[in-house]
């Protein structure tokens, strides 16, 4: 099958989305990562607009090595009344190096009238002249007719002429544009239909997700003959977004064979270029996200677990690790038995012949859930809960008691002091400490008490720490659920508590949050604890 070309332009139109601003070398490290994904085209900027796109492409001239991707550079078509040659725009273009130039150019005669107040023909001409300038500086230049389908539902044959006189002037790719991103899938087909048997030159499809069918009208356009695909990483971009490439790719190669990657195997860095981008700018990764998301093959009811544990391929749509993504169980009051086998199998917990304690253990989750116990976001306090059940599992420590006192002296700060007595190691350990809380101090108190045992306690801490009020109308008696987020700087866990006390609630989740670590150091390095 005939390969589609990808052309990201997350650092150029990613960059027009509300919130999102990159330095520089945020710019070259995506580029990087675009590039070990397999991409073809690169847009790294528009080096009119501001100084730090044209560093960027000073800079990827030394400290850029590409194996896949052409840079280009974005700019629009000449002024109207200046020629090619004198244009600070186009100047730009040249000045920055890069090999490809995507080129912006009206296809609508109501935006040349309105946004531009120019003829009709004066447009053509600045079209024409446009890409020939740059056609004779040797660069591969692409014509995005801005707001074609639009333009083409008001006056095609306007349209058209936009096309042919890019097409006339020498240009590469002309490149069908969804600017207000309100087509439908079937405009769409309709219209790349219409114009491939106008134009001779490549068609590419640039859309945008105001309908949240920036994807879909991709896909139409590609089914019809577009070979070059417009898209952002996690569909970042002015408005609502571009089209996703994160979805586009693995939708070209998995569903309709289009190969756009250079291999087969680079599909599976799309989760982590998804992740990437989103850590470099600064965004949450998407949980629910098609293809790359944490939960995009998360199974949780019952009935789908029992079948996947028979055939993945009964509730997948894809294997996961196609993508580099993972498959994951999640245990909640929605299991059935099934759930709860595959996450003891997943622990490498023998319960063979064990199914009435595993019943008897699925129902008390369901009841704890009902409780107010959330363990899907929990998963280190669920894997105590079947280690306590099925393994042969002896606590780090044991709790005699705790006692938190909180403090206010006239015109300081609330302070707290917890006292803790533990059994670790085999002796009655008690300790006092401070901290600015109540939760800190118990946490100070705990580890203190633990350090001297299990000096690899240091190496954790608390990263998330939040409170939800489960039944509001309750007032102060309201039940409250605490999740704690812990990390050691490798891997990161959760727990849970749950009480009408909030200290007891994060109490129940500190206590698990640093059993589970004490157990991890075990399992790796027996003699440290
Ligand atoms: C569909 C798209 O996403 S296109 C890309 C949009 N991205 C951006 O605009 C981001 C970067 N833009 C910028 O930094 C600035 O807008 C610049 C440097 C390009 C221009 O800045 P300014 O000269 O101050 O103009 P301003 O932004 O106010 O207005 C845009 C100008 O471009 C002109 N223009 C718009 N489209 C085109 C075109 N295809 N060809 C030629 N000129 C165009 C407008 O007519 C207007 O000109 P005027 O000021 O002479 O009336
Ligand atoms: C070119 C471009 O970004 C658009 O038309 O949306």
């Amino acid at each position: 099958m005939e390969r589609v070309w990808l052309l990201d332009t997350t650092l150029r139109d990613g960059t027009q989305a509300e919130g999102i601003s990159l330095t520089v070398t945020d710019k070259l490290r995506i580029a990087k990562k675009l590039d070990d994904l397999g991409i073809a085209y690169i847009e790294g900027g528009f080096p009119a607009a501001n100084p730090k796109d044209q560093e960027f492409f000073r800079r990827a001239r030394t400290e850029l090595v590409l194996r896949h991707a052409k840079l280009a550079a974005f700019g629009s078509t000449r002024r109207p009344s200046v020629r090619a040659e004198d244009d600070e725009g186009l100047r730009a273009l040249l000045a920055s190096g890069a090999p490809v130039v995507t080129i912006v150019g009206k296809a609508w005669d109501f935006h040349v009238h309105e946004a531009l107040r120019v003829s009709l023909e004066q447009n053509l001409d600045m079209i024409s002249d446009t890409v020939a300038f740059l056609k004779r500086h040797g660069r591969e230049v692409i014509f995005d007719a801005e707001h074609f389908f639009d333009g083409y539902r008001h006056n095609p044959e306007y349209a058209v002429a936009t096309l042919q006189a890019a097409e006339a002037a020498g240009v590469d790719w002309v490149t069908l544009c969804d600017t207000n991103g309100g087509s439908l899938p079937g405009q769409v087909a309709e219209v790349v239909r219409a114009v491939r048997s106008r134009v001779k030159v490549p068609i590419g499809i640039h859309t945008h997700n105001d309908g949240d069918l920036a994807v879909a009208n991709t896909l139409a356009a590609v089914e019809e003959g577009a070979t070059m695909v417009h898209g952002t990483i996690n569909g970042i971009g002015e408005r609502c977004g571009n089209a996703n490439l994160i979805s586009i790719i693995p939708n070209l190669e998995l569903k309709l064979r289009r190969p756009c990657l250079p291999t087969p195997d680079h599909l599976r860095l799309l989760t982590e270029t998804a992740r990437y981008v989103c850590e470099i700018a600064n965004l949450v990764p998407h949980s629910y996200q098609p293809f790359v998301g944490h939960s995009a093959f998360a199974h949780k009811g019952g009935i789908h677990v029992s079948a996947i544990s028979r055939n993945p391929e009964t509730y997948e749509h894809i294997p996961p690790e196609l993508v580099g993504n993972t498959r994951r169980v999640l245990v909640s009051e929605l299991s059935g038995l099934s759930n709860l086998l595959h996450r003891a199998q997943e622990m490498g917990l023998d319960t063979s012949g064990k199914t009435e304690e595993m019943r008897e253990l699925l129902q008390e989750i369901k009841r704890m859930e009902y409780e107010g116990y959330q363990f899907e976001g929990a998963e280190a306090s669920q894997e105590l809960l079947l280690l306590r059940a099925f393994g042969d599992y002896k606590e780090a420590f044991e709790v005699l008691s705790m006692r938190v006192v909180a403090s206010q002296h006239s015109g300081s700060d609330i302070t707290a002091e917890a006292i803790v007595k533990l059994a670790v190691g085999g002796q009655t350990v008690h300790t006092v400490a401070e901290g600015n809380g109540p939760v800190n101090a118990l946490d100070n108190a705990l580890r203190k008490a633990i350090q001297p045992f299990y000096p690899a306690i240091e190496t954790m801490h608390l990263t998330d720490y939040k409170v939800r009020v489960l039944d509001e109308k309750e007032g102060t008696a309201a039940k409250v659920r605490v999740l704690i987020e812990s990390t050691d700087g490798h891997q990161v866990w959760r727990t849970v508590g749950v009480s009408e006390n909030v200290i007891e609630a994060s109490w129940e989740a500190l206590v698990d949050s640093i059993q589970y670590f004490l157990l991890c150091v075990a399992k790796a390095q027996p003699a440290a604890v």
